[in-house]
C-alpha cells in the first residue's frame, strides 16, 4: 500500500521575550510519522512508539490525526489513512512534542495526496491540532517545526508568519530536568493583563532580539533574552531555575530562558564550544537539588519538516 514518512524537528518556543510569537527549530531531535492510504474513508492511528503507552489513539485527540482531519476538511475529501507515529521527543517537555507530531503527519499526508498545499499553507491545520492538545492555538512551535529556522508570528488574525535571519554559529543547548510540565498547566499560572512598564520592557527585548539576529550581534541577542511576562510565574514551577541561569551564564551562555512552557531550559551561545561547560554547570546545580537532567545541544535547524525518502 502507498505510504509516505516525514520528520519534524523539536522547537524552542517563546525564546524568552516572544511569548506565543517567536520560536526556532533544532536539529537534535524530532518525531517521525508514516501515513499510509487505506481502503475506505476515515483516519486510524495504527501504532505509536516511544511514548511509553501514554499517547491517545483516538483520532479526535492525537495531534497527528487532528491535523490531517483539518486538512482533509479544507480539501472536502474523505480519504482513508493509517497513521504510524515514532516519538523522538519527550512528552510535556517544552520542546514542542505535540507540534512535531502534527507537523510530521501533515507533511507526510500532504505528500501522499500529491502536495495540494504549499508547505507554509499547512500551518493552520497544525494550529488546530495544537489547540486540541493544550487548549491554546499557539503557533510558535508548529511554525518553526514546519518551516525551520527562527520564526516570528507577527499576527494570528490573519496569520502572518515571518522567517528571520539565523546568524552563522548560533548554537542552542537544552537542559531537560526529569519531570513533566503540561503546557495547559504552565499557561494557567499566567496573568491576563500586563502592566505598561512590562509591556515596554518586553517590546524592547523582542525588537532587540530580532535586530540582534539580523545584525549577527551575539551580545545584543544575549541582552534581549529577558522575559518579564511569563518567566516570573513559570520559574516558580521549575526547581533551581535562577541558580541554573546564573551558573550557565557564568559558563558562557549568552542568556537562558524557559523553552516553550518548560520544564526544559534553553541557552543560546556563539558556536558549540561553550555547550560542554554550560551542561556541566547546569548538572552541578541539578545534582545539589537532586534532579536528573538530560542535555542536548544543536545548531538551529534551517530546513524544518521534510519527507523521508
Ligand atoms: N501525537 C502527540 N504527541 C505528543 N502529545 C500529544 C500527541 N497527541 C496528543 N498529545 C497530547 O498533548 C499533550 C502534550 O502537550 P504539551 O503541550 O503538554 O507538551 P509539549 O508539546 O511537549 O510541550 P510544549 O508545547 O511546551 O513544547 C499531552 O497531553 C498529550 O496527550
Ligand atoms: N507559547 C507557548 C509555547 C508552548 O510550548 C507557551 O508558552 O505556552
Amino acid at each position: 500500500m502507498q505510504s509516505v514518512k516525514a520528520f519534524a524537528p523539536a522547537t524552542v518556543a517563546n525564546v524568552s521575550c516572544g511569548f506565543d510569537i517567536l520560536g526556532f527549530a533544532i536539529d537534535a531531535m524530532g518525531d517521525v510519522v508514516e501515513v499510509q492510504l487505506k481502503d475506505g474513508p476515515g483516519l486510524r492511528v495504527i501504532s505509536i512508539e516511544g511514548d511509553g503507552g501514554r499517547l491517545p489513539y483516538e483520532v479526535e485527540k492525537n495531534t497527528c490525526t487532528v491535523a490531517i482531519q483539518a486538512m482533509l476538511d479544507e480539501l472536502g475529501q474523505e480519504v482513508g489513512m493509517n497513521i504510524m507515529l515514532k516519538k523522538g521527543l519527550p512528552l510535556g517537555s517544552g520542546m514542542g512534542s505535540s507540534a512535531a507530531s502534527a507537523v510530521a503527519a501533515l507533511v507526510a499526508a500532504n505528500h501522499l495526496l500529491g502536495e495540494p498545499f504549499e508547505k507554509k499553507n499547512l500551518l493552520p491545520f497544525a494550529i488546530v491540532a495544537e489547540k486540541a492538545a493544550c487548549g491554546a492555538g499557539h503557533a510558535d512551535n508548529v511554525a518553526p517545526s514546519l518551516l525551520g529556522g527562527f520564526v516570528l508570528i507577527r499576527d494570528y488574525h490573519p496569520l502572518d508568519v515571518i522567517k528571520l535571519h539565523v546568524p552563522q554559529g548560533l548554537h542552542c543547548t537544552l537542559l531537560h530536568p526529569h519531570f513533566e510540565l503540561k503546557t495547559s498547566d504552565s499557561r494557567s499560572v499566567l496573568r491576563d493583563s500586563v502592566s505598561l512598564k512590562h509591556s515596554t520592557i518586553q517590546s524592547g527585548n523582542v525588537a532587540g532580539l530580532i535586530a540582534g539576529l539580523f545584525q549577527e550581534d551575539f551580545d545584543l541577542i544575549g541582552r534581549s533574552l529577558r522575559d518579564v511576562i511569563a518567566e516570573p510565574y513559570r520559574a516558580t514551577l521549575i526547581p533551581g531555575f535562577y541558580e541554573v541561569k546564573e551558573a550557565v551564564k557564568a559558563a558562557g551562555a549568552l542568556g537562558m530562558g524557559i523553552s516553550g512552557s518548560g520544564p526544559t531550559l534553553f541557552t543560546l551561545s556563539k558556536g558549540a564550544e561553550a555547550s560542554e561547560s554550560i551542561i556541566k554547570a547546569a548538572q552541578e546545580v541539578y545534582d545539589v537539588i537532586g534532579l536528573g537532567v538530560d542535555a542536548y545541544h544543536s545548531a538551529v535547524n534551517i530546513r524544518g519538516a521534510y519527507v523521508l525518502e
